[in-house]
């Protein structure tokens, strides 16, 4: 008898992987090649590579599966970023794609422009953490699918992050399907067997307790997160690291919390930045809601609108920080 949601794992599987290899290969190389968004934030080849890879392998399993991504190729289409669109195609080609030719690419990126809600979608971040793959520190391909508003399957590639069994070996994927579980594998050699089950700490006191956040002050306010710590007793330095990695770190147990604090208030979490992280942390035994404590709501198109910030706990730490958020004022 299939799982639920085997077909879609398996795909999802084999796409994230194929993306963090290629990511892994471009960070090696990377010199300046950054793309400004109009947001002011960078995009590199491996970004883009990653989307156009992913969405062509959704798009032969699922073909009637929307893909709401980060990336679009708006850009990659102008005259002036021909250069870089010949450098993703070529990067592919390197990779043993076929049929790379720049329209295809493009329209494999352009493939996860799906921007609006549906009963039954996948959301992609292609890298998750750009500053960090820059720095050549953390980040995360992210792909979840997401099932009337439930998040039913999330991949989560961390190729710069030790597996949690064998912390010699560098770069671990780690997957969750609703109600089955949440596991880790080495991202190399290719070899599925050898997945284990990832479980979330059982710290009952914040004396003991670690927290995680964002290298980034500008994404979490780092701040009040020194504030929280201080109320609470927490007394262990934080951890900082960049992408949806931390999910990965709560989830296997290495930090209890995770916390991303609004820096400003119209700020809205995007989706893809939280839906197989999610689905991780909560397999694993933790806990995921809004600074408020209310469960994070996958069915208001690309972005969380009716949620602010994320806190992310071992479940048993939750409803103290929770309270602490309010008390304080910082919810
Ligand atoms: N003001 C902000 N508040 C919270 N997250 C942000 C903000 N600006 C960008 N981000 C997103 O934070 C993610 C990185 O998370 P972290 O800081 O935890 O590594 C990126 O996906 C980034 O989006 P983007 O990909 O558009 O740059
Ligand atoms: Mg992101
Ligand atoms: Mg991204
Ligand atoms: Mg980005």
């Amino acid at each position: 008898m299939t799982k639920p949601y085997e077909s879609e794992l398996h795909i999802a599987l084999a796409a994230v992987k194929q993306a963090s290899l290629i990511c892994r290969s471009v960070q090696s190389a990377i010199t300046d090649e950054v793309l400004e968004k109009k947001d002011k934030s960078p995009v590199t080849i491996a970004d883009f590579s990653s989307q156009a890879v992913i969405c062509r392998e959704l798009l032969q399993a699922f073909p009637a599966d929307p893909v709401i991504g980060e990336e679009d190729a708006a850009e990659l289409k102008e005259s002036e970023n021909q250069e870089f669109l010949e450098k993703i195609v070529s990067e592919l080609s390197v990779a043993g794609i076929p049929d790379t030719t720049p329209e295809q690419v493009c329209s494999w990126i352009d493939h996860g422009g799906a921007k609006t809600y549906s009963n039954r979608f996948w959301t992609l971040d292609p890298i998750d953490g750009t500053k960090g793959f820059l720095r050549k520190e953390q980040y995360a391909v992210s792909l979840a699918l997401i099932v009337d508003g439930k998040i039913v399957v999330g991949v989560l590639g961390c190729p710069n992050l030790a597996c949690p069994e064998d912390q010699s070996v560098t770069g671990t994927i780690y997957y969750a399907v609703a109600g089955q579980g949440a596991f880790a594998m080495p991202l190399e050699p290719d070899n599925s067997q050898v997945s284990s089950p990832i479980h979330s700490t059982t710290t009952q006191d914040f004396s003991e307790s670690r927290f995680c956040e964002s290298v980034e002050s500008g994404h979490s306010s780092h701040g009040h997160s020194q504030q929280i710590a201080a109320q609470l007793g927490i007394e262990k330095d934080p951890r900082r690291l960049d992408s949806q990695a931390k999910y990965a770190i709560v989830g296997q147990g290495e930090a209890d919390i995770y916390m991303r604090l609004p820096t400003r208030a119209g700020y809205r979490e995007k989706i893809w930045d939280h839906a197989a992280g999610v689905l991780l942390v909560e397999e694993a035994g933790g806990t995921v809601t809004d600074i408020h404590g209310k469960p994070l709501e996958f069915d208001q198109g690309y972005e969380l609108a009716n949620n602010q910030g994320v806190i992310v706990t071992n479940g048993l730490l939750h409803p103290k920080l929770i309270q602490t958020l309010k008390e304080l004022g910082i919810s």
